[in-house]
């Protein structure tokens, strides 16, 4: 038995890696598409979802009303201005949502099945009607920390982070490559003469950064630089993006006070193009040996992939490089700290767009009709 399912967003970057995942599982099999767009009502709806109606106007709650589930990719600002008017007039279907804005309510759960099933499960009993996509960062921590989290092994934990620039949006990936042409372009010829002084190079790329770049995404130069900054300025010397990892990881593992994980740290955003990174230190409730500790891991959920703390495993299978575009979460350099037996270090990389964003919400879909 298939059900319509509106799906609005498509088209933008989560949406796509969205729309191609559930190609691939084949998905689209099990429902009946509609497609909405806030820009583009009346065009033809894409060419995967053959015999899917012309798309629909994203802001029209009527044609919205009358659908059993809709799934938005569309951004925190098409939440605010449609999902309250929504209910309002009494809409009682699922909403499952890829931005933020109704993360933290109290009425939302966090979806993220693979580490709070469970709390999906009983959450769907209870009647609940929102479900939203985690922080791409808790999410990709937790995927390859759950066997530790999941088992209430974690005492508190700090994540420092290396966030690429999808985070940002299609936009900032493409300032950040057109920055990285435009410091090659300006050094191309000394860089063509084995001859040439490294240091006059770097004096002109320095003055490129500091003059000759496009930043208007990013507000500051990202190639060959960071940015130990990321989401707005909470006012106590905290990131809204830093602030998420203690909220959210709590959320999603159903922690109430008694059980809560304090979690805190640097979030940090550097020039990969679509992973997340992050260096964990862990306190641990209990002395476990590195062997347990990787055998909970492995364990836990068939995509966190534990690579061994050696420096070979570590370059060749614990980078952006080699975890974009899978579902794999390889989570390494699990090594116990100076500061006791209780305290471990963690590293782990994710593609924010897979298991940070769009797979998620792809396999709560697949939960609310059944089919997971
Ligand atoms: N980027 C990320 O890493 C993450 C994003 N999110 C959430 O997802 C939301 C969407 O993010 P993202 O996918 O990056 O946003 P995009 O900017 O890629 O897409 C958002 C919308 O922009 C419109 N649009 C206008 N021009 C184009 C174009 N040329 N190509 C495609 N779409 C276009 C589309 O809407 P229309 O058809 O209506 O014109 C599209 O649905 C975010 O606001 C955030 O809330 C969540 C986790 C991670
Ligand atoms: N803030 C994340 C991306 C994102 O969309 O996060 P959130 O879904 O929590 O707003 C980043 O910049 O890497």
């Amino acid at each position: 038995m298939t059900s319509s399912v509106g799906f609005v967003g498509y088209r933008g970057m989560v949406g796509s890696v969205l729309m191609q995942r559930m190609q691939d599982e084949g998905d689209f099999a099990n429902l009946d598409p509609v497609f909405f767009s806030t820009s583009k009502a009346g065009a033809a709806a894409p060419a995967f979802a053959e015999g899917a109606p012309a798309l629909q106007d994203a802001y029209d709650l009527d044609t919205l009303a009358k659908l059993p589930i809709i799934v938005t990719a569309q951004g925190g600002d098409y939440t605010k201005a449609v999902h309250g008017d929504l209910r309002a007039r009494g809409w009682n279907g699922l909403w499952i949502d890829a931005a933020s804005t109704l993360r933290m309510n109290d009425d939302s759960v966090i979806v993220l099945d693979p580490i709070n099933r469970n709390v999906i499960d009983a959450s769907l009993a209870s009647g609940t009607k929102d479900f939203v996509g985690g922080n791409c960062t808790v999410s990709c921590m937790l995927m390859g920390l759950g066997g530790l989290f999941k088992n209430g092994l974690v005492e508190w934990g700090t994540a420092m982070t290396y966030q690429a620039a999808s985070g940002g949006g299609a936009r900032h990936m493409r300032e950040l490559l057109t920055q990285f042409g435009t410091i090659n372009g300006n050094v191309s010829v000394e860089l063509d003469d084995p001859a040439s002084a490294i240091l006059e190079i770097d004096r002109k790329v320095l003055a490129t950064q500091r003059g000759g770049l496009d930043a208007t995404q990013f507000g500051v130069p990202l190639a060959g630089s960071l940015i130990p900054w990321i989401d707005s300025d909470l006012g106590n010397g905290q990131s809204k993006e830093e602030w998420k990892a203690g909220v959210e990881t709590n959320k999603i593992l159903g922690n109430t006070d008694a059980n809560k994980v304090i979690m805190d740290g640097l979030c940090v955003r550097i020039g990969a193009m679509r992973s997340h990174s992050q260096a964990l230190t862990l306190k641990l409730t209990e002395d476990l040996s590195v062997a347990e500790i990787e055998k909970l891991l492995a364990e836990d959920n068939e995509w966190a992939k534990v690579v061994p703390n050696t420096k070979d495993a570590t370059v060749d299978a614990l980078t952006p490089v080699a975890a974009s575009g899978t579902l794999d979460i390889p989570v390494g350099r699990i090594r116990k700290l100076e500061m006791g037996p209780q305290y471990i270090s963690a590293f782990t990389v994710g593609d924010q767009l897979l298991w940070g964003a769009a797979e998620p919400l792809r396999r709560m879909l697949a939960i609310a009709q059944g089919r997971l």
